[in-house]
């Protein structure tokens, strides 16, 4: 309910060019509209008489002991949705317990990201976002960006060898930032001066060999972000990565993919535990993140829910996401007779309508 207000709140308040592309995603919407019905597809089977009087819902994560179950995934131009911009979305991640994935489109360099989440809780754990860039050098310096800042981690994004086509952002001409924006963390890198959306340029010919040069360039944890089929996932953990995120960038890449949710089965089978699988897309209960965790994810991420509550109130709007987030998942745990994280288990969800 709190996520519903604050998403009609931001909507009322936002340029409705701006609104449609954080709402919006690629092509006919379908993976996007998907990634939320999917967690109408399981429900769970609660366990009776072996709860506790306490619970702990913290989880260890690479570069972030303790940390909230719930994530905030890295999304593009804060201060085009809030004049306060990523410094109020670290400070109230920071509040929250929540992990702050960094992105590299952000319109606050990292280093006044991380100073803003450590002025809030010094032992802030904020991840660093990153899109390969075409010249491996570039890459490498976003990448010292991200070290000096203090990120503890760093996660690639893998799902995005080509800019999405955002339906509704071709629709709407939406191709630049307005003046006085820019994505920070590629100013003084070469190529194009920021403001244009396509100054983050994908590359197509990103592969296994740039992820191997990151993992031995850096002493930071790497993680895949955008990871669906099993076989990848595999291929991740024996390339080093540090965790994998089953997405599907929130439906905004290709429109043909199953729901993230529905991918996460088969990818935690393959991981087998070695490292964390975490989950973004469509998480906007806490029975949804109960769901998730049962179906093996450590943790999942939520994108749209904390723009909105940025857009809609500043910091206090994402906390407020956080929060409600971490708060409904405390207490489904309570009612799935669960202590801890890892009591949620594969037997506890099932399909609608049949049993498991
Ligand atoms: C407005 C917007 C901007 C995004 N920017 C990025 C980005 O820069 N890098 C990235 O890896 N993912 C990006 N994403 C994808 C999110 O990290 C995440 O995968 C997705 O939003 C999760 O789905 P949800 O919005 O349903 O929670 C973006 C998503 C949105 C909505
Ligand atoms: C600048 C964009 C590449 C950010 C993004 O990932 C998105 O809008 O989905």
């Amino acid at each position: 309910m709190i996520l519903r207000d604050l998403h009609a709140k931001a909507r009322q308040a936002l340029d409705p060019v701006h609104y449609d592309y954080v709402a919006g995603g690629a092509g006919d919407e379908r993976v996007l509209a998907d990634n939320e019905r999917a967690f109408d597809r399981y429900l769970l089977l609660p366990r009776v008489l072996r709860g506790g009087e306490r619970r702990d819902t913290a989880v260890d994560l690479p570069g972030a002991p303790g940390a909230s179950p719930v994530l905030v995934a890295p999304t593009a131009f804060h201060r085009l949705l809030h004049p306060d911009g990523e410094e109020a979305t670290a400070r109230a991640a920071a509040a929250e317990g929540a992990v702050l994935v960094t992105g590299t489109a952000s319109t606050t360099a990292v280093a006044r990201v991380v100073a803003a989440a450590r002025g809030r809780d010094r032992a802030a754990a904020v991840w660093f976002q990153l899109y390969p860039h075409p010249r491996r050098e570039v890459t490498h310096a976003l990448v010292r960006r991200a070290e000096e800042a203090g990120c503890t981690a760093l996660v690639v994004t893998v799902d995005s060898p080509a800019f999405g086509r955002h339906t509704r952002d071709l629709r709407n001409g939406f191709t630049d930032l307005p003046p006085g924006h820019a994505a920070e963390n590629m100013r003084d890198l070469p190529g194009a001066p920021p403001g244009a959306l396509t100054d983050i340029p994908m590359s197509p010919a990103v592969s296994w060999a740039d992820l191997d040069d990151l993992v031995r360039r850096t002493a930071l944890p790497v993680l895949l972000k955008g990871v669906l089929h099993p076989a990848d996932a595999r291929l991740a953990v024996e390339h080093g990565a540090a965790g994998v995120f089953v997405s599907n960038h929130g439906g905004r890449q290709c429109d043909a993919v199953p729901a993230a949710l529905d991918c996460l089965p088969a990818v935690a089978a393959a991981v087998a535990g070695r490292v964390p699988v975490l989950l973004d897309g469509g998480v906007r209960r806490g029975s949804d993140i109960a769901v998730a965790l049962a179906l093996g994810a450590s943790a999942v991420g939520v994108g749209r829910p904390v723009v909105w509550g940025l857009a809609a109130e500043g910091e206090p709007g994402v906390r407020r996401v956080l929060a409600a987030l971490r708060e409904e998942y405390d207490h489904t745990l309570a009612l799935c007779g669960g202590r801890r994280n890892t009591d949620l288990t594969r037997d506890m969800v099932v399909r609608k309508g049949g049993t498991w």
